[in-house]
């Protein structure tokens, strides 16, 4: 940090277990990779390059190359995972993570229907070759997942093996955690997290308001998934109290009495 400030919450430091960003990653070239690098890295824990971006992206080779040399891990959208396996292309998909070395992979079922017990084998699977992200949630803005189910899928998915579980938002913030409008189904998050570890889950929080409800509620190491590039700096102070919308969040009682601040 570049001052000493105090009633400034702890951080998590890297390789972060918990306290996670998760970039995402729709298109963007060498060279702005490289700028984001350049000024982001030391807040940036994983890079998703979003759903089947990659497919299309040229010199995808150097680019990842360009995110392992600064020590960031990559991998590719879910979709891309489900866009091979609804052509029954699951070797290839296995084959193509280890052509572009990654060490992680996202098992997703946002855009189709797959059994609750295939998407585990698929896991099981993929965790022997790389850490997996599986994602819970659907795409489809009409289909409402009741909370005991995302906690059944949540704990089978741990089980059989995925590093963590991300909820689905989508880039847009509005299926899946939250309603069409945005907000939180806080109700939904509540429930998931007295039966999921808070360390275990990456929750997709694209919109600023969502950043902030979350980590008000968990604090400064909340995993948080799909923040643009254009934001980690942003978050980073979120997370830290040193934006108006968490700033009161970690500072003493006294300090907040005195200041007349409520948190
Ligand atoms: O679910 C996601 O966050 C993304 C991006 S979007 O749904 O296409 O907006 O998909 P993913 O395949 O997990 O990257």
């Amino acid at each position: 940090m570049n001052f000493k400030l105090s009633q400034v919450p702890d951080r998590t430091s890297k390789p972060r277990q918990y306290g996670l960003t998760m970039v995402m990653d729709k298109g963007l070239s060498i060279r702005q990779v490289e700028d984001m690098l350049d000024i982001s890295a030391p807040h940036i824990d994983i890079v998703k390059l979003g759903w089947a971006t990659s497919f299309v992206t040229p010199n995808l080779k150097d680019k990842i190359a360009v995110y392992k040399s600064a020590g960031i891990p990559v991998y590719f959208g879910g979709t891309l995972f489900e866009a091979f396996v609804v052509r029954n292309q699951f070797e290839d998909y296995r084959r193509l993570i280890d052509e572009y070395q990654l060490e992680y992979a996202e098992v997703s079922d946002g855009s189709i229907e797959m059994p609750a017990e295939i998407k585990c084998d698929f896991i099981r699977v993929l965790a022997e070759q790389v850490k997996v992200l599986s994602e819970v949630g659907s795409k489809d803005e009409t289909k409402i997942i009741p909370p005991y189910k995302w906690i059944q899928l949540m704990k089978a998915e741990l089980e059989a093996g995925a590093w963590k579980v991300i909820g689905e938002a989508r880039e847009s913030g509005n299926v899946g955690l939250f309603r069409s409008s945005g907000e939180v189904r806080q109700g939904l998050v509540e429930e998931i997290l007295t039966q999921v570890p808070n360390k275990d889950i990456i929750w997709e929080a694209p919109q600023k308001a969502q950043q902030v409800w979350f980590v008000k509620l968990i604090g400064a190491n909340v995993n948080l998934g799909n923040i643009a590039p254009n934001e980690i700096i942003p978050l980073e102070t979120i997370r830290l109290g040193l934006r108006g919308d968490t700033f009161a969040n970690y500072l003493n009682d006294k300090t907040r009495k005195r200041w007349k601040l409520s948190k």
